[in-house]
């Protein structure tokens, strides 16, 4: 089923399984569609990815995607060290990374090892690297995709509601410290988000409904509803998130 909402499109599958499986199979479609420069990607942390993750690891899928031409960057990164069981990498490097043959130049952590600024800075400063300029140009995105989820509290990436970072205009990358959330975080901000070929938000869940609803209504107080990009935007939720 899809229908027109506020702020892209919304297609709704039977499940986060189904919801993991389609955007997996269309993953590696652009992928291997993406040929004469890398296939850039900022990964999500969340349950639904996390699924995505692990069935991208499987052999046959593994077999198939061009991890070579494939540059993962986060979309966000708790401060928390990188074996920590809330480490956004912790968990792609458990559900993915350990079981592809990802080459780990292509693999950009946010580190956690400096001060929070410090470590924003740097991997601003990747970012910047592999695009190849300090200004992001609209008519060449810095990511083909940039997969998200939706916190029950109306956060996606590491934008939560009221803080300083979502009145960023200028970096790409900056500090979040929550006030409804534990650990301070590292998050890429919306003009990085924006400059995007793809967005694809994955929602599942009944405690995600209050959010995806007030995001639906472009409730000024939803940091989703602020995400925009260069292309084009999806939201793939479960029946439970309509309602
Ligand atoms: O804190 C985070 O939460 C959001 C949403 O995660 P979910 O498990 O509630 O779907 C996630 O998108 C973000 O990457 C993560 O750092």
């Amino acid at each position: 089923m899809t229908q027109d909402v506020t702020t892209g499109r919304v297609v709704v599958l039977d499940n986060g399984e189904a919801i993991a499986r389609h955007v997996a199979d269309w993953l590696l479609d652009k992928a291997l569609a993406k040929t004469g420069a890398p296939f850039v990607v900022a990964l999500s942390g969340g349950s639904t990815p996390k699924r995505l993750y692990e069935l991208m690891a499987e052999p046959a899928y593994a077999a198939r995607f061009p991890w070579a031409n494939t540059q993962f960057f986060f979309g966000d990164e708790r401060f928390v060290p990188v074996d920590d069981p809330a480490s956004n990498f912790s968990m792609v490097t458990t559900a993915l990374l350990s079981h592809v043959p990802m080459p780990p130049a292509n693999v950009h952590r946010m580190k956690t090892e400096g001060a929070p600024e410090v470590e924003a800075a740097s991997y601003e400063a990747a970012l910047k690297a592999l695009y190849g300029a300090d200004a992001l140009d609209p008519s060449r995105p810095l990511f083909d995709v940039v997969l998200l989820g939706l916190g029950d509290n109306g956060h996606t990436a590491s934008l939560f509601p009221r803080q300083p970072v979502l009145r960023e205009e200028t970096k790409w990358v900056a500090t979040c410290v929550p006030d409804d959330a534990p650990h301070t975080r590292l998050t890429l901000t919306y003009p990085a988000i924006q400059s995007s070929r793809h967005v694809v938000f994955m929602v599942t869940g009944a405690a995600k409904q209050g959010a995806f609803t007030r995001v639906r209504d472009a409730d000024p107080d939803e940091p989703a509803s602020f995400i925009t990009t260069e292309g084009d935007l999806v939201w793939y939720v479960d029946p439970a998130v309509v309602g």
